[in-house]
């Protein structure tokens, strides 16, 4: 087995989901896939509630933005009759359905997601999954005194849900936190420093795990250290990623300062 060392300065874990702890076909066949399913179900249960409409309203500024897209959805502006709910309904799904087609990552259709799936995990109609190696590795980096932190772009509520509902039980107590993209986007190195920020370290106490290489490179430019997590299904690699990244197939190929 590839054995990676952890630099001794690191004391904090931060974890990306998609591609990292859990397959990207989970994420994409179960995950994304209820969305389309039930995107309009949804949206006529709870048309009516405060929560549902500040959902539509940031998807509405979201596709303001991006009107200038290929294939944009627009969603009209809400006025008092009730005669255009129907059309305002199916304009929010085919903007979601648009954005996904995209794989895009916008807070807005990731705080929807992150609603539309609440009824899904609590009811077990869903459970999140993880390689296996995710949560004995969690166990023991927590036991070697390590903080273990999500950074993902699925919303902070819908990490709890994938944790708090998963085949292996509820684990959020393993985690010392998280953060989405309300903290900046991914592939920017700013967002890198301020969860440094957040947790109260420097960035080099992060070492950072994802599959994504422009999310690696923002970190590292961040002075966060990084690995890039091969797993099946996973994108691949060019051959200047492989040899310039430190990569690991399985969260079991880091190794501890403090591990004997
Ligand atoms: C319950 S989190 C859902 C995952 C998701 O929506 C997503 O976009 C994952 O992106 P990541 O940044 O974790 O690769
Ligand atoms: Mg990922």
């Amino acid at each position: 087995m590839v054995v990676l060392s952890v630099p001794p300065e690191v004391t904090v874990i931060l974890l990306d989901i998609e591609g990292t702890t859990t397959p990207i076909a989970f994420v994409k066949d179960t995950l994304f896939s209820y969305i389309r399913e039930n995107v309009k179900d949804y949206l006529h249960a709870h048309w009516g509630e405060e929560e549902c409409q500040e959902d539509v309203s940031l998807l509405r500024k979201q596709a303001e933005e991006d009107s200038h897209l290929d294939g944009a959805v627009l969603i009209p502006p809400r006025s008092d009759g009730a005669d255009d709910t129907e059309q305002m309904i199916q304009a929010v799904v085919d903007n979601v359905c648009w954005q996904m087609a995209l794989d895009r990552k916008t807070p807005a259709l990731k705080q929807l997601q992150g609603h539309i799936w609440r009824a899904a995990f609590a009811a077990g109609t869903v459970k999140a999954e993880f390689f296996e190696d995710v949560v004995p590795a969690i166990r023991k980096w927590r036991q070697a005194g390590m903080k273990v932190y999500v950074y993902s772009s699925g919303s902070v509520e819908a990490q709890k849900l994938l944790f708090g509902y998963s085949t292996e039980g509820d684990i959020l107590e393993l985690f010392d936190g998280h953060f989405d993209t309300k903290i900046g986007h991914k592939i920017e190195s700013e967002s890198y420093r301020r969860i440094a920020t957040s947790i109260g370290c420097s960035p080099n106490n992060i070492l950072f795990l994802t599959d994504v290489t422009r999310e690696a490179n923002a970190a590292e430019e961040a002075d966060v250290h990084v690995a890039v997590v091969v797993r099946p299904g996973n994108a691949g690699l060019t051959d200047d990623e492989k040899s310039y990244f430190n990569l690991i197939t399985s969260f079991n190929e880091l190794f501890l300062p403090s591990s004997t």
